[in-house]
């Protein structure tokens, strides 16, 4: 094996993409992209370490996945590189885009054939239109289309990112430091997925799975003599509350818990601790939408919800319309997919004796088609 880690950037924000899924979180079959792209290089079995820069909100739940060494990116490509080479310790380095999804095992071979020939390996493709820059047109056989995988001395790229000025691929950086440069016919395939229809590109991408992910939520509060009562969040005609950190509305708990189960993203208490001062009486709804961004960033979408809230009082059947629209609203999906439902205890347990009210609650997820669009 060479002395060789490989670094893939992935902790970019995806805005060109203009989907509510981030790029490295659509599916092929069951794994997220940038799971994919790792497995196969990991496959490869060229590299000592696998590193994969990823954003501050994506970072945790990466590692549910997988136990490639994550390290959190920066606020460009530049200063992500930059993060993650401190945890680079081999004499070569591999760098490339997650977004490069369909590089082949051997086309990396084939780059790590030139370790050592040079301070930067570079891929390129030679570009078959006219340019015309800044309305002259110039000879097309001195472009090039510079690709990423990169292969660099790790010296050499360290100290090239010591400039100051901020540098689109690593061999720019290591020329502009006075070190050399190798360029080899690239890829077709390792074609960037920057824009929805790149997508036509990166044949190698299978459909994702039609998998149905199923989770469910269970929360409790006792009535509080003072404050606001909110449920499945519509404000309650009511004169008491509910004693919480939050606004203590217990439906919209268990329904964040439900959607969270189904996405395997751990639980509210995880994502909204209640020893954090920034969320001491938040409205509930706030959080749901903060939960359903993910859902979609992540790369689900929703298909139905089921909340039971089992309650002696107050009563609930006239708002069960109202919750139901409001829920819906904020899921983003028909109000016919939001179901709300009530029961009593039969007088049974503490809900049975009015101190406080139950909610259950299921939902239902499957991955974002990006095939459809
Ligand atoms: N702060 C950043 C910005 C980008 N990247 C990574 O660098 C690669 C090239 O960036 P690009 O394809 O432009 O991705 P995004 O930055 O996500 O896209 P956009 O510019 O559309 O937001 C991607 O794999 C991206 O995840 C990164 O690790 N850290
Ligand atoms: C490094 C790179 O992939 C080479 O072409 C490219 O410069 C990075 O992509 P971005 O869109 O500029 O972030």
């Amino acid at each position: 094996m060479p002395n060789l880690t490989l670094i893939l950037l992935a902790a970019g924000s995806s805005t060109r993409f203009e989907l509510d899924v981030k790029k490295q979180w659509l599916r092929v079959d069951h794994k997220p992209l940038w799971q994919f792209v790792a497995d196969k290089c990991e496959d490869t079995k060229q590299f000592d370490k696998i590193i994969i820069t990823s954003s501050k909100e994506d970072i945790e739940f990466m590692k549910n996945y997988s136990d490639f060494t994550f390290v959190e990116g920066g606020s460009t490509r530049g200063e992500s590189l930059q993060n993650s080479l401190c945890e680079v310790t081999t004499e070569y380095v591999l760098v490339s885009d997650i977004a490069r999804s369909c590089i082949s095992k051997e086309f990396l071979e084939q780059i790590i054939s030139h370790i050592g020939d040079s301070d930067c390996i570079v891929p390129y493709l030679p570009v078959n239109d006219t340019i015309v820059y800044e309305d002259k047109t110039i000879d097309r056989d001195k472009v090039k289309r510079v690709q990423t995988p990169q292969l660099s001395l790790t010296s050499a790229l360290k100290n090239a990112l010591k400039q100051p000025q901020e540098f689109t691929d690593e061999s720019s950086a290591i020329v502009a430091n006075g070190g050399s440069r190798e360029f080899i016919l690239g890829d077709v395939n390792a074609h960037k997925l920057t824009h929805l229809q790149d997508l036509k590109e990166l044949s190698c991408l299978a459909a994702p799975s039609e998998d149905t992910l199923s989770g469910t939520g269970f929360d409790v509060h006792a009535f509080d003599n003072k404050g606001n009562m909110y449920l499945g969040g519509v404000k309650i005609d009511s004169e008491y509350g509910f004693k919480a950190h939050s606004d203590g509305d217990v439906a919209i708990h268990a329904l964040i818990d439900a959607l969270l189960g189904a996405a395997g993203m751990g639980d509210i208490g995880m994502m909204f601790p209640d020893s954090d001062e920034m969320y001491k009486g938040i409205d509930s709804k706030e959080l749901l939408k903060r939960v359903v961004a993910k859902i979609y960033n992540f790369g689900f979408v929703i298909v139905n919800v089921d909340l039971t809230i089992a309650a002696e009082k107050p009563k609930i059947g006239n708002y069960k319309l109202a919750m139901r629209k409001i829920l819906s609203s904020i899921l983003n999906i028909e109000p016919s997919r939001v179901n709300i439902k009530a029961t009593t205890t039969e007088k049974l347990g503490f809900i049975g004796r009015g101190e406080g009210v139950g909610a259950i609650a299921n939902a239902n997820l499957k991955y974002f088609d990006w095939t459809k669009i």
